[in-house]
């Protein structure tokens, strides 16, 4: 029984939560067809987390059956996110293998775990969390060295005090002039028109954006 279960633990290495094949609503290929592999479990609590479902629970997977999941939609996306996924081991040899299999694969992560070890074909969507999320402290800064300038950093804003912190990150770091900045407003939180407004007043070089998938289906998961 005990060696079985173990067994099984090491045969099939990744816990997921769900893989779905939506539009994608973030990020730079925002509406573009993506299959998502949502991996289960996240080391941190941010305050305005919409997948909360994805903190427990799950299936165990063998890459093999990921992969098969994946292939069913013939995707030429394919994005991982969780929870947390570089909170699992199986996470960098999975996205290995997604872009072997020819996809064009990107990755959603928190900002709090080391990203050095990530395939570098994968495009990292590496968030800083704002005082707002209350994981602010969990920023791993030293993740900015290991970005490549294919990489996004996004900033999902709760408030004004969001987002003035924000302007002050990007000016300290002159992330503008090196990567593509993202700056959401926190669903149900801060008003996108508000976060528009402040952006065009400021002139400021970032991309706003908003959950397409939200506007389109609501809240729900599997979208
Ligand atoms: C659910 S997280 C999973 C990946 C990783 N844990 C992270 O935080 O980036 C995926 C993305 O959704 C964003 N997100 C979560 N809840 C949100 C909300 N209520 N409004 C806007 N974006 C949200 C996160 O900040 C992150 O960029
Ligand atoms: N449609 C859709 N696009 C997304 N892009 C990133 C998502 C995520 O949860 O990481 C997500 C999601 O949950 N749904
Ligand atoms: S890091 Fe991502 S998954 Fe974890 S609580 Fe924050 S938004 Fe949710
Ligand atoms: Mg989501």
């Amino acid at each position: 029984m005990y060696a079985n279960s173990q067994t099984a633990t090491a045969d099939k290495p990744l816990r997921i939560t769900e893989i779905f094949h939506s539009l994608q609503g973030e990020s730079r290929t925002i509406g573009f067809p993506t299959v998502f592999v949502r991996l289960t479990g996240c080391p941190l609590r941010c305050g305005y987390c919409d997948s909360e479902y994805a903190f427990h629970g799950g299936e165990r997977m063998t890459f093999e059956e990921i992969e098969a999941a994946v292939a069913v939609y013939r995707p030429r996306f394919v994005t991982v996110t969780g929870g947390e996924p570089l909170a699992q081991r199986g996470c960098l040899p999975l996205l290995s293998r997604l872009c072997d299999a020819g996809y064009e694969v990107s990755l959603e992560t928190s900002g709090a775990l080391d990203v050095s070890h990530v395939d570098p074909r994968v495009v990292k969507v590496v968030d800083i969390k704002t005082p707002g999320s209350g994981e602010c402290e969990r920023n791993r800064w030293q993740n900015l060295e290991h970005l490549q300038p294919h990489d996004q950093l996004k900033f999902v804003l709760c408030s004004r005090e969001d987002y003035e912190w924000a302007r002050r990150i990007l000016d300290k770091h002159r992330l503008s002039e090196r990567w593509e900045v993202l700056f959401s407003p926190s669903f149900n939180d801060l008003s996108a028109t508000d976060l528009a407004d402040w952006v065009v007043a400021d002139r400021l070089p970032v991309r706003v954006q908003i959950q397409l998938h939200k506007f389109l289906w609501g809240d729900q998961p599997g979208r």
